[in-house]
């Protein structure tokens, strides 16, 4: 019942509404520019009034008369206009409403919002019919300046509630409008008289530049300055729990009177000790000692080895042509009128249309008509996509928490998102993440940051040559522009050698490795899977940490190692982000397969409060590449434009990225919405510069050293006991034999195996002497030779 209230109360509204929806471009110049010289025409006639307004009056009668002459510029109609609004009207106050006229053109020439607009005529006519009975106080009847409205209304006034009951009312209008249109409150009136009170007084302080001398509103002051040392005071000495005595407004008081503290040196030293006694019993022991080497030494700077180290300029950057947004206002129409068109056919009407315009696509928002089911519009999302007859359209119906339906288009001539706008904007330089990425803009042109260690890992994916390595090099821009050295690590994986080489340049600087590889950046797929173990050394080794020193994520842990509360001889270190960038993961899980797939699965699920991140971009978005236990931990994901729809579900669950159209265009997601993003564009030269730019600096001795890992081949015993032997350890010789091939995965696919089972009896066969040692990622070697070889072998065990 409640519900079914406010609907017709709302209908009223959108009546207002609707005929200026209609209204297509070149009728909205037409109305827009008509207005604009009306309201100047008006204005021009009621000037000339003010001087021609009497010789005109006689002529006023005889209006019709062609033969008689007028004197106001704008002759007949000027004189008659101008009369009727000023003299019989409003007076001078009629000025406004040609005011109005010309606001109103503008409006509707700029497209601006007509509630807006409804506004400024609502409270032009307030205005100027109280300015009129105000001005009635000063003229007569049929005069210029309240005009006979004016007049009338005021002298009516007058007589039923006097010449001060009508100015009260007139100051009661005034309170009105400064309320509501202003939000003028009680409030902010006195406060400005407040700190008038208090420039006034500052004033007299500084001419008098002598000790202050005792006066009653002094003494008050001083009052408060004492209030703001004790919290000054206490603030310095304890940042944690303080039960302080002065609740209100501590920090306006600590920054309006901070200036003039030296002027009081006296004021009650007794309570401040007190303070300081409290503060002291809170601490205990090794608190207060961390607070001594901070007071000597101050926090720990963890950047402090490269202390001189110089974050890379935006001119490293380079500045496109094609940037910037130009709007086509032609395109826009053609492709509004194909939209009404192609939906018209399928018997759907709009109630209005509305265009952003991004940097690749324009997004389309439409309010159908009451009764269309969105449903119908889902269902003909080909058909209608098929008679625009573009590549990249998408329709979303509905866009989620807008209740419109969403029809993307691409433009003509899109414009290249440099790396230099995004990483100049507000949004990044100003940004407080932990790992900002800006990735590029959305559509409505917005900077689109991203914090890393939110996601908390990345899946990429795209067809070749849709952009992926282009967004990995921005992902690693964005951070070195953001980061220093010492703040973050990258493990950089590419088995296509070639993508990521440029970044060998910083390896001191940023990149992390194992202790005997030459090359940080590993190339070779046997050298991946050690390296993941690692990294889950790294990991539980920094658990271990988090655990010894209570902190649950590594940004506490941190601050708690700055604040020099975790000592080193402990264990205890600044723990730098580690971000792990695997290009081309479908490669690795051809040749590697679940030894990848184990430690990484593994780095997902637990590396997000230790600090490890990984981003992972793939060509191949197929299911045996993205497994399920992947994707599970890897809820952002990156989907440039990919063949199939298949593959868009693979990587984002549901179509959408199969209709983008390439050179960066993609779609972001973080489990729910899709975002569409124009990635930002750095090229190659722009990366060889920055990592030129870094590596020309001091670096560290070494790239950050990973702990070493050692292979299980060695660790584990090679004696297992002949009656511990699976029941299929006969079968599976027989197949590792036949095959000549000593690996686990054949196991598993010949005799049907899961990975643990399979890995097992491959240890049994090598502690039996019939397969080699564990070769990374290489099938082991096949010791015996055929299939009788094997017989006697076994048979000699016994
Ligand atoms: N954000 C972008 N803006 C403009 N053009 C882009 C953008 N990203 C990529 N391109 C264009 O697409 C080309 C291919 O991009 P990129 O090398 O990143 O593709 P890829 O997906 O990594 O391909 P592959 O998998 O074959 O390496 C680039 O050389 C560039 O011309």
């Amino acid at each position: 019942m409640a519900k079914s209230k406010p609907k017709p109360k709302k209908a009223p509204r959108k009546k207002f509404k609707m005929p200026s929806f209609k209204l297509s471009s070149q009728q909205k110049l037409v109305l827009g520019s008509f207005l604009i010289i009306s309201g100047l025409l008006i204005c021009i006639a009621f000037i000339s009034h003010l001087f021609t307004g009497k010789i005109d009056q006689s002529a006023l009668t005889e209006f019709t008369t062609r033969e008689v002459p007028t004197e106001n510029w704008l002759s007949k109609f000027g004189a008659w206009l101008s009369d009727l609004l000023i003299q019989r009207g409003f007076g001078l106050a009629s000025f406004i409403f040609s005011g109005l006229v010309f606001l109103s053109g503008v409006f509707v020439l700029m497209n601006l919002s007509l509630t807006k607009l409804r506004k400024h005529w609502f409270w032009g006519v307030y205005i100027i019919i109280c300015l009129s009975v105000l001005l009635g106080f000063f003229g007569n009847k049929y005069d210029i300046l309240g005009g006979t409205i004016g007049f009338e209304v005021n002298s009516y006034l007058q007589d039923y509630i006097g010449k001060t009951g009508t100015i009260l009312l007139l100051v009661f209008a005034l309170i009105t409008y400064l309320a509501i249109r202003f939000r003028v409150t009680f409030e902010s009136i006195s406060d400005v008289f407040k700190s008038a009170k208090k420039d006034f007084k500052a004033e007299l302080k500084h001419d008098d530049n002598v000790i202050v001398p005792i006066d009653n509103d002094l003494t008050e002051e001083a009052e408060e300055i004492k209030k703001a040392h004790e919290i000054s005071l206490v603030k310095t000495t304890s940042p944690a729990k303080e039960p302080a005595k002065p609740k209100t407004e501590p920090t306006s008081l600590v920054v309006n009177v901070a200036p003039e503290e030296d002027n009081e040196p006296e004021v009650d030293e007794s309570e401040l000790e007190i303070k300081v006694e409290e503060v002291k019993e809170e601490l205990s022991e090794s608190d207060n000692l961390a607070n001594k080497l901070v007071e000597d030494f101050g926090q720990f700077d963890p950047t402090l080895e490269l202390g001189k180290y110089q974050f890379p300029t935006l001119d490293l950057l380079k500045k496109y042509d094609t940037e910037g947004i130009k709007i086509n206002q032609e395109e826009l129409e053609e492709n509004k009128n194909r939209i009404v068109d192609t939906l018209s056919n399928y018997k759907i009407g709009i109630s209005s249309i509305k265009a952003t315009i991004g940097p690749t696509v324009t997004l389309y928002e439409i309010v159908p008509e009451a009764g269309v089911r969105i449903s119908k519009i889902k269902n003909l999302e080909d058909d209608i996509a098929l008679s625009l007859s573009a590549l990249g359209i998408r329709i979303i119906a509905p866009i989620p928490g807008k209740g419109t339906i969403g029809i993307e288009v691409p433009n003509k001539d899109s414009t290249i998102v440099s790396m230099r706008s995004v990483i100049a904007s507000k949004k990044f330089q100003s940004s407080e993440m932990q790992l900002p990425i800006a990735l590029g803009k959305t559509i409505s042109n917005e900077t689109f940051v991203v914090d890393l260690a939110k996601m908390p890992h990345m899946l990429m994916a795209g067809a070749t040559g849709q952009g992926k390595s282009v967004g990995l090099n921005a992902v690693l821009t964005s951070l070195l522009y953001k980061k220093h050295p010492a703040e973050v690590k990258f493990v950089l994986v590419d088995p296509k050698k070639v993508e990521l080489t440029l970044f060998n340049k910083i390896e001191r600087h940023y990149l992390a490795k194992l202790p005997d590889s030459e090359d940080a950046i590993i190339t070779d797929n046997t050298k991946v899977i050690n390296t993941l173990n690692s990294l889950c050394i790294e990991m539980d080794n920094r658990y271990e940490l988090l655990k010894n020193a209570l902190c649950r994520n590594i940004a506490e842990y941190n601050v708690k190692f700055k604040a020099r509360k975790l000592n080193p001889n402990d264990g205890h270190q600044f723990l730098p982000y580690i971000v792990l960038v695997v290009d081309e993961f479908a490669d690795l899980i051809m040749t590697a397969g679940k030894e990848v797939e184990t430690p990484i699965a593994r780095l997902a699920q637990l590396a997000r409060a230790i600090g490890i991140h990984l981003i992972i971009a793939t060509q191949r978005p197929s299911v045996n590449v993205i497994t399920g236990i992947i994707k599970a931990n890897f809820p952002a994901r990156i989907a440039f434009r990919v063949t199939s729809k298949i593959d868009s579900r693979t990587i984002l669950d549901g179509s959408g990225a199969d209709q983008l159209i390439g050179r960066g265009d993609m779609l972001y997601t973080q489990g729910n919405d899709l975002i569409r993003v124009q990635c930002a564009f750095v090229d190659t030269p722009e990366v060889e510069k920055i990592t030129e730019f870094i590596g020309s600096q001091k670096a560290y001795p070494d790239a950050y050293l990973l702990p070493e890992y050692v292979g299980e081949e060695s660790g584990t015993s090679l004696d297992i006991d002949i009656s511990d032997r699976d029941k299929l350890f006969k079968d599976a010789a027989i197949v590792i034999v036949t095959a000549q091939q000593g690996s686990a995965s054949l196991l598993q696919r010949k005799l049907k195996l899961g990975y643990n089972r399979a890995g097992r009896i491959i240890d049994q066969l090598e502690a039996a002497g019939i397969v080699g040692p564990f070769e990374g990622s290489k099938a082991r070697q096949v010791l015996i030779t055929d299939l009788i070889a094997l017989d006697q072998h076994l048979e000699n065990e016994i």
